[in-house]
């Protein structure tokens, strides 16, 4: 069994927002649920895919994919900041075999990732440097974007390069499902916020307080009663049902503005999702062992964490 999924909602505002009810116990009980199938299937490498929000990847330079052969978290959202303990020659041969396998992605030997990478490497093993690692990332958030099937595709040739390493990977997606966190967009700008669009390294601690504190109050605003963001609890039901079922091709159809209007701008993250089962998927049929979901508004996320392996035979 030399792959295995665990796919996780990422939120910056889950240790900082109580949301209402039991949501809280209900995704501390998933993560715990996933933690342990991560440990049983003991990995010995451990694959992330994620996103970044402008604190990693910039316009200056923004490509659709980036496999990272050494990486730096920044340390956001109370997220640890320092190095991942990158698996430099497991990283290098990904490069070479997906790049090899016709689908164009960007290397780097300084990547800067943000809360989508470290919040699941915390939740999950304890650390950003718990685990030997393989970042992958799939821009997300800063249109344009190319077509889904180019998700796919990265998958599925990823998953062949982590076939051939014949080791015990397990393959991380981090991300989605509906929801619209304020993130800025480049288009309509003003100018000092697309200056930070387009190379915001380095912000000053100020600077990123202040935006964190945009997000969080959006999180506390609802925790106060005012109308929550906008999720849509149905086409995440019918993304995790697609993933169950192993219809990877049907998101094929999918356009990019389709998903913005049905499940919000930052809807695209479930990419990372798509390219963990995609390179599942190149092993042969797998089930989804668990499938967890919840709309949390407090947390702006449609909130959903599953685990897959390779079907055993019956
Ligand atoms: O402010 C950010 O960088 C991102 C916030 C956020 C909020 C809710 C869900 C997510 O996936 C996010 O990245
Ligand atoms: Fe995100």
């Amino acid at each position: 069994m030399p792959l295995a999924v665990v796919t996780a909602s990422h939120s910056p505002l889950m240790h900082t927002v109580a949301p209402r009810g039991d949501a809280q116990t209900a995704v501390d009980s998933a993560f715990a649920q996933a933690r342990a199938f991560a440990a049983e299937f003991r990995p010995d490498l451990v694959v992330v895919i994620a996103p970044d929000h402008y604190n990693g990847m910039f316009y200056d330079l923004m490509p659709p994919f980036c496999v990272g052969t050494a990486a730096e978290a920044v340390g956001d959202y109370g997220t640890a900041q320092g190095p991942l303990a990158v698996d430099r020659e497991a990283a290098r041969h990904v490069v070479r075999e997906v790049l090899a396998a016709g689908v164009d992605l960007a290397m780097s030997e300084r990547m800067v990732v943000d809360h989508g990478f470290a919040q699941p490497l915390e939740l999950l093993f304890g650390g950003i440097d718990a685990v030997p690692t393989v970042p992958v990332f799939i821009n997300s958030v800063a249109v344009p974007f190319g077509p889904v099937c180019r998700t796919r595709l990265l998958g599925e040739a990823l998953g062949r390069a982590l076939l051939a390493l014949e080791r015990r990977v397990l393959l991380v997606g981090s991300g989605g499902l509906s929801h619209d966190p304020p993130l800025p967009t480049l288009d309509g700008a003003p100018p000092e916020v697309a200056a930070r669009l387009i190379a915001g390294r380095h912000p000053t601690p100020g600077e990123r307080a202040g935006r964190e504190a945009r997000v969080r109050d959006a999180g506390l605003a609802v925790v106060a009663g005012e109308p929550g963001p906008r999720l849509n609890p149905a086409w995440d039901r019918a993304f995790l049902d697609l993933l169950a079922e192993g219809r990877l091709k049907a998101t094929d159809t999918w356009t990019n503005a389709w998903i913005t209007a049905e499940a919000g701008n930052s809807a695209h993250e479930v990419r990372t999702w798509l390219a963990c089962y995609a390179a599942l998927a190149a092993a042969g049929p797998y089930d989804m062992r668990s499938s967890f979901y919840r709309p949390i508004p407090e947390w702006i996320a449609g909130f959903g964490i599953t685990t897959a392996e390779p079907r055993r035979n019956s």
